[in-house]
């Protein structure tokens, strides 16, 4: 590469932002932060960046063309500092990091000469922003690319002229699309939207880019389709009546940056780049502040804090795990089979009793993987490859290459018993029998073991390759070791475990249950079914509980409620519905009826349930009531959980709310929202609702000694 060959460095070395020129009159401008593997955006370059713009503008008679790339092997920049952002204490500090942040990428857009972006690995917000400001940009087409404006998911815009620059370069409703979602994109979808001018293998990344650079600016010319979509104003109006309509479907008013979004964007398409820069920096600061924004933000510095944690003591090493074997070729069965081939890379044995079950498995992977190939997002050679890394049977053949068998079969204790014992039998004596029950002790489990401190709780959720948590449940027996050994496990499955202690329910379904049986309850007070889902849809939840229950099946929900109320006492008593609801054949989702009527797609709500359970449907209470009354007893129990250890931190059990349930990502989880209201408050609303409602409200210890100490849960 020339500019290997000949360097010579005008900013000092160690600067994240170094000059080199070759001798054919190209400039390369090299980002690389010293001492942080990945590349960032941050205010502390400012000077930097400036007398690299100095001196390339003063150059500018003799350079023939600029590449932008990274000093680093596998990023191009993850966007600004976050933590950066984080530690802003006013609006005005945030939009003016911004502001400078625009006015550097304009000086870069205004050089006279073709400035090109050579991207390799993540090139997301801030860094996407930089690379819009170049005037070409190449990308490799690596799995390791990826090119988005995450902001929105961080309760943020785009705040260094991606919401001005990306709509003229791709169009209004594919850059309303890209914002709106922060969706990250993969190269070759980049290519076809236009937001990348090549897509090119690793090896000649920079070669490409040179050669591109040195030819001259790009002219570029927008379609009709474009024009028609957002280039004109009428096409614009529609454009942005949908997106907002559709938007507001989702947040449900709650996410103040996607409203910003819209608003940006459409006041910088009607009054010009400059003063569309001005509102987006202004909002950019706004946003910074906002209490979802924290929040959200939180959650990327806990899940980035548990990218590296064990889940075990210091110093205790994972057992290598070449391959899986999985009990049971149900839909979990299925799906964990799928994540274990297609995202940890490892072949894995399915093993059912029937070949009903195995053939269900293939089924389930073969559908996952084909619509990834209409997707094109793998090819049919790659599908064919990761089908072959699943076998079947309906015998215990291979068990012994296993390193982790993981058991979904029906939750029956003496089928638990059953399987624990015949892998022993069949497996190495090192084999860790993972379990994925979500109601049964995983100490009674392990009573029937040999080696107990080989057996672990791995609790999945439905369907398996969406849903990203796993709880790891060791019981007083298990290893160190087999704990360290799944958590990899789980996250090479692209999942985020959290190690929650071996006690009914869990952690997620030990919230869940009180808060499920309150939403029943209110249902039983005559509020009607949609009035109850809406209310927790517009408090945040992904689905409202009713919906939940058809969904998750009326019959499981019957299963586990009682098994909660022994172990845990009367708060976890559930309405006596499901046997009158289970005899009238409503399981829910599955079986075409339960509280809503399906036909492949969800139908309105059954009415006839209330005939059957003898109701009168009215409206009484507010949606804002009735979601806080079934909030709090969630809220409650996740505090008791924390007091009780089943959880080790507030973290923790934000995570596992948000991830597993769904619970308000711009709340911050359980314990960030009541640090929002205040120990107290809670305290006082939970009494108000004793009053109204009974004992099962009664605050626990926990809340009212932080209430009384005036303490958080958060420092
Ligand atoms: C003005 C602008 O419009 C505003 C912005 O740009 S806001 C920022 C937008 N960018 C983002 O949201 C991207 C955030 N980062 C990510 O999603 C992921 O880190 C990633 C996809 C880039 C890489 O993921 P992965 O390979 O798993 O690495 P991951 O462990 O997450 O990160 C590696 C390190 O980079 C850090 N990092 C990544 N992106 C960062 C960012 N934007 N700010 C600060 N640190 C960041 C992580 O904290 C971690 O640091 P550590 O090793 O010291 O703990």
């Amino acid at each position: 590469m020339t500019e290997q060959t000949n360097t010579e460095h005008t900013v000092e070395p160690q600067s994240a932002f170094s000059l080199s020129y070759g001798e054919n009159g190209l400039a390369w401008l090299k980002i690389d932060v010293p001492g942080e593997k990945m590349n960032t955006l941050q205010a502390a370059f400012a000077t930097q960046v400036g007398s690299v713009l100095d001196e390339l503008e003063a150059k500018k008679a003799e350079i023939k063309g600029l590449v932008v790339y990274s000093g680093k092997p596998d990023n191009f920049v993850a966007g600004a500092d976050i933590r950066m952002l984080a530690a802003c204490t006013t609006a005005k500090e945030a939009e003016q990091l911004a502001t400078q942040g625009q006015q550097m990428f304009q000086r870069l857009e205004a050089l006279p000469f073709h400035v090109v972006a050579a991207i390799h690995g993540p090139c997301l917000g801030g860094g996407l922003e930089l690379a819009l400001a170049c005037h070409s940009r190449v990308c490799t087409d690596s799995d390791a690319t990826k090119l988005g404006l995450p902001e929105v998911q961080l309760g943020l815009l785009p705040g260094s002229g991606g919401t001005q620059r990306l709509p003229r370069l791709i169009g209004v409703a594919n850059s309303l699309d890209m914002i709106l979602t922060g969706k990250q994109l993969r190269a070759k979808k980049a290519k076809k939207l236009g937001v990348v001018d090549e897509c090119v293998p690793e090896s000649i990344l920079l070669k490409v880019a040179e050669t591109l650079a040195l030819k001259g600016k790009p002219v570029r010319k927008h379609s009709f389709q474009d024009w028609a979509m957002g280039g004109n104003p009428v096409g614009r109006g529609l454009v942005f009546d949908q997106a907002r309509k559709k938007t507001r479907e989702k947040t449900r008013g709650n996410y103040p940056a996607a409203e910003a979004i819209l608003d940006v964007i459409k006041y910088g398409l009607q009054h010009g780049i400059v003063k569309g820069q001005k509102e987006e920096a202004r909002w950019f600061g706004e946003l910074v502040m906002s209490s979802e924004s924290a929040s959200l933000r939180s959650i990327f510095f806990a899940t980035t804090a548990m990218k590296k944690e064990t889940g075990a003591g210091d110093g205790i090493k994972p057992a290598e795990v070449k391959r899986v074997a999985v009990l049971g070729g149900g839909l979990m069965g299925g799906g964990i089979s799928h994540v274990t081939a297609s995202k940890a890379g490892l072949p894995v044995k399915v093993k059912d009793i029937a070949n009903d079950g195995i053939l269900n498995a293939m089924a389930y992977n073969f559908k996952l993987l084909d619509k990834k190939r209409k997707r094109k997002i793998i090819s049919k050679a790659e599908l064919q490859k990761q089908m072959l890394m699943i076998n079947g049977g309906v015998d215990y053949q291979g068990f012994d290459k296993a390193d982790v068998v993981i058991e979904a079969v029906f939750e029956d204790l003496s089928l638990k018993h059953q399987m624990v014992q015949e892998v022993e039998a069949h497996a190495r004596p090192d084999t860790i029998f993972a379990t994925n029950t979500s109601s049964l002790p995983i100490n009674q489990i392990a009573s029937a073991a040999e080696r107990p401190e080989l057996v672990v709780g791995l609790h999945y959720f439905s369907p398996v390759e969406k849903m990203p948590l796993v709880e790891v449940i060791p019981h007083a027996g298990t290893s160190e070791r087999t704990v360290a050994t799944v958590v990899k496990l789980a996250k090479k499955q692209g999942k985020t475990p959290i190690v929650v202690a071996d006690k009914a329910g869990f952690y997620v379904n030990r919230i869940l249950a009180p808060y499920m049986n309150e939403a029943a309850l209110a249902l039983l007070g005559g509020e009607p079914i949609e009035h109850i889902d809406n209310a927790l849809l517009d408090f945040g939840f992904p689905v409202g509980p009713i919906t939940l229950l058809d969904e998750v099946g009326v019959d499981v929900g019957a299963k586990i409620s009682p098994i909660l109320e022994t172990e845990l006492g009367d708060r976890f008593k559930s309405p006596d519905v499901f046997d009158i609801l289970l005899k009238d054949g409503r399981k829910g989702r599955k079986t075409g009826k339960g509280f809503y009527l399906y036909n492949g797609k969800k139908k309105g709500v059954d009415k006839s349930v209330y005939k059957l359970l003898k109701l009168n449907p009215a409206r009484k209470a507010s949606g804002h009531d009735i979601a806080i009354r079934c909030a709090l007893m969630m809220l409650n129990e996740a505090a008791r959980c924390l007091d009780e250890g089943v959880v080790h931190s507030a973290r923790d059990g934000d995570i596992g709310a948000i991830f597993g349930i769904g619970f308000p990502p711009f709340l911050g989880g359980p314990f960030r929202y009541m640090d929002q209201l205040g120990a107290k408050r809670v305290v006082e609303l939970l009494n108000e609702h004793v009053n109204k409602y009974g004992d099962r409200f009664l605050p626990c210890e926990r809340l009212l000694q932080m209430a009384q100490d005036e303490q958080r849960f958060y420092d």
